[in-house]
């Protein structure tokens, strides 16, 4: 597990954008499609913004999402339209490599919309999993004291009362988040660090327990100095 501190958000995004586009080329190199699962939020959006900078093989990657909003399709709220805009429109990804979350308004119920998804995932594991995390130290739609955390058999599921809005969402759980090789935790302000510091056991940095999943070739946690600065030095 490693620890990257930035002096600030803008320079997590770029070392992130830049870390990603080398991690897609690398897979990509050896011939396979790199499996990439994004994140919602504001850090995420920071980090799109730079990643048409970098040159990767971004359409030979599939994309998949650690949660969405359900609400309707391009709705300003929804994690795949902020994604879209970000990169994926703008660097000609296929339509058939985008894995977006069901919408509300498909003739789903949510639970059904959860289900379906979950048979879009991949059999081998991601390439990178990047979760930004909440100042309660939620991950994806994964919320401190919800049900959904100890799910341990269905891959995705609903959520009706998110404590953060909007209140419907989908998804991924720690038995999908946790298929991966590598997790990427995008971490930027000051309102994480108490979350980051429960994480982290609040230890000194170089004694940080091995967070996150098991069986992992590598989690890294991207960090702003104001996210970090409750880890004792
Ligand atoms: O759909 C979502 O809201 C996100 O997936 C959510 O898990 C987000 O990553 C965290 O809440 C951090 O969001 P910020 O980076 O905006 O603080």
């Amino acid at each position: 597990m490693t620890i990257e501190i930035f002096d600030s958000g803008d320079d997590l995004a770029l070392a992130v954008s830049r870390q990603l586009a080398a991690r897609v080329h690398s897979v990509a190199t050896v011939g396979r499609t790199p499996k990439v699962v994004l994140t919602g939020g504001s850090i995420a959006t920071r980090i799109y913004g730079r990643l048409s900078a970098e040159n990767a093989d971004w359409s030979r990657a599939e994309y998949w999402w650690g949660d969405e909003r359900f609400v309707p399709e391009g709705h300003e709220d929804r994690n795949d339209r902020q994604a879209r805009e970000g990169f994926l429109d703008r660097l000609g990804v296929p339509a058939e490599h985008i894995h977006a979350m069901p919408a509300h308004g498909c003739d789903l119920s949510m639970a059904e919309a959860a289900d379906q998804y979950a048979t879009t995932l991949p059999q081998d594991p991601f390439d990178v999993v990047l979760l930004g995390v909440g100042p309660d130290a939620h991950i994806a739609s994964l919320f401190p004291g919800h049900p959904q955390v100890n799910e341990t058999e269905r891959l995705a599921v609903e959520v009706f009362d998110s404590p953060k809005p909007p209140p419907q969402r989908i998804t991924l759980t720690y038995p999908a988040l946790n298929h991966t090789k590598v997790t990427w935790f995008v971490v930027a302000g000051a309102d994480k660090a108490d979350a980051v510091a429960k994480a982290l056991g609040g230890a000194p940095i170089e004694e940080a327990p091995a967070a996150g999943a098991r069986g992992l070739e590598e989690t890294v946690w991207f960090l702003d100095t104001a996210a970090a600065s409750k880890l004792r030095r």
